[in-house]
C-alpha cells in the first residue's frame, strides 16, 4: 500500500460522497446522470451499487476513477478528497472497468509490471507472481493478453487493479459474460481479499450475486439514490412473506375465510399464502387454515429477494 496511505489511521469509510452530481451537456441537451449522490461505503464492507440501465453507476465509479470529471458536489476515498488530494485517493482505489480494454500485445506479467511502474511500485515490493497465481493466470504469464478468453482478460483486469494494493477495490459488471465457474472463482478471490480488510465495491446486474456477496446495498434509479442500507434491513423493509402449504388430498378451490392473505393455488397444487410477518404471526395462518377444514400435509414460506425490493425501488412508479 502506499507509504502515505500507511500512516494515518485508516478511515470509518472507505468511500464517501456529498452531493455528488454530474450533468453530461450532450448533443441532444442536458443529461442529469447522478443527482445529489451523498452515500458512505464504510471500510470493509463488501459493498453492491445496483440500478437499472443507464441510472448512473457508471458514471459514478469512472468520477472515483478520475475518468469523469463531476459537476459538483465532493467525494473521497480513504478520507482523501479527490480534488484537494487527488494523488493519494487515487493511490487508494483500485477499478476494474466493465469493457475488456487491454492491449493486445502484452502479456500479462508485462501488463501487470506497466501498472505497478505506473504507480510508482518499487521492484522489491511487487507481487507480480501471486497476483497472477490468485486469480489463476500463473500459467498464461507470457501468453498475449489477445490470446486470453474474454473471462481471464475479465481476471486480468482485476489483477491490474491489485498491483498497488489499494484499500478499496472497485469492480464495474465484473461478471457480465464470465461463465459461471469463471465467476466462481473471480469471486473466491475478490471474497479472499475482502476477508483480508479490502473494502469491495461492485455494481452487477445479477441480483442473486449481489445478495449473496454482499453486505450492504445501495440502489441508485435516474442518478438519484433510492436506498442504501444493510443487506439485512433492506430486505426486512419488504416486510413481505410467503407460505406455501400441501394441503391434503389436494385443492380445487380457496376457502373464502382465507382471502385476507391474497390466496393463490400454484402450478404444483399447493396453496400459497401471503402475509407480513411482522403484523401476522405465522401461527395465526395455520389455525386459520385448519378452521377452514384443510389439512396441512407439508409447508414452507419464501422469503422476499432482493429482486423484489429492486423491482419495486426502481420501477417508474417510483
Ligand atoms: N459521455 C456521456 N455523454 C452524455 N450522456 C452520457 C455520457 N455517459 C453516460 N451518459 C448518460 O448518463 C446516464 C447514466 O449513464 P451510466 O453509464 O453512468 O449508467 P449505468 O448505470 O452505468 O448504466 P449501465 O448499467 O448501462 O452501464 C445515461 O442516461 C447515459 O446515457
Amino acid at each position: 500500500m502506499d507509504q502515505t496511505l500507511i500512516n494515518t489511521t485508516p478511515p470509518d469509510n472507505a468511500i464517501e460522497t456529498r452531493d455528488l452530481t454530474k450533468v453530461y451537456a450532450g448533443k441532444h441537451g442536458r443529461k442529469v446522470a447522478l443527482d445529489g449522490i451523498s452515500l458512505a461505503v464504510p471500510r470493509g464492507s463488501f459493498f453492491a451499487l445496483l440500478g437499472p440501465n443507464g441510472a448512473g453507476k457508471s458514471t459514478f465509479i469512472n468520477i472515483l476513477a478520475g475518468l469523469v470529471t463531476k459537476s459538483s458536489g465532493q467525494a473521497r476515498i480513504w478520507g482523501r478528497d479527490i480534488d484537494v488530494d487527488h494523488r493519494a485517493a487515487k493511490a487508494a482505489i483500485g477499478i476494474v472497468p466493465q469493457e475488456l480494454n487491454l492491449d493486445p500485445f502484452f502479456t500479462p506479467r508485462e501488463l501487470l509490471d506497466v501498472q505497478a511502474g505506473l504507480y510508482g511500485v518499487p521492484k522489491a515490493e511487487r507481487r507480480t507472481e501471486e497476483i497472477l497465481q490468485a486469480v489463476g493466470l500463473a500459467d498464461k504469464a507470457d501468453s498475449y493478453a489477445r490470446t486470453l478468453s474474454g473471462g481471464m482478460r475479465r481476471r486480468l483486469l482485476v489483477a491490474k487493479a491489485m498491483v498497488h494494493t489499494p484499500p478499496v477495490l472497485v469492480l464495474d459488471e465484473p461478471t457480465a459474460g464470465v461463465d459461471i465457474e469463471l465467476r466462481q472463482s473471480l469471486w473466491a478471490y475478490v471474497k479472499q481479499l475482502n476477508a483480508g480488510g479490502v473494502t469491495v465495491v461492485l455494481t452487477t446486474h445479477y441480483l442473486e450475486e449481489a445478495e449473496e456477496l454482499c453486505d450492504r446495498i445501495a440502489i441508485i434509479n435516474q442518478g438519484k439514490l433510492v436506498a442504501c442500507d444493510s443487506k439485512q434491513a433492506l430486505l426486512a423493509r419488504l416486510d413481505s412473506k410467503a407460505m406455501l402449504i400441501s394441503v391434503d388430498g389436494g385443492l380445487t378451490a380457496v376457502p373464502d375465510s382465507l382471502a385476507a392473505y391474497s390466496p393463490e393455488i400454484r402450478a404444483d397444487g399447493r396453496l400459497m399464502l401471503r402475509y407480513a410477518p411482522s403484523a401476522v404471526p405465522a401461527g395465526e395462518i395455520l389455525e386459520n387454515v385448519r378452521a377452514a377444514g384443510l389439512g396441512i400435509r407439508d409447508l414452507s414460506t419464501e422469503e422476499a429477494d432482493l429482486e423484489d425490493i429492486f423491482l419495486r425501488l426502481t420501477s417508474s412508479k417510483g
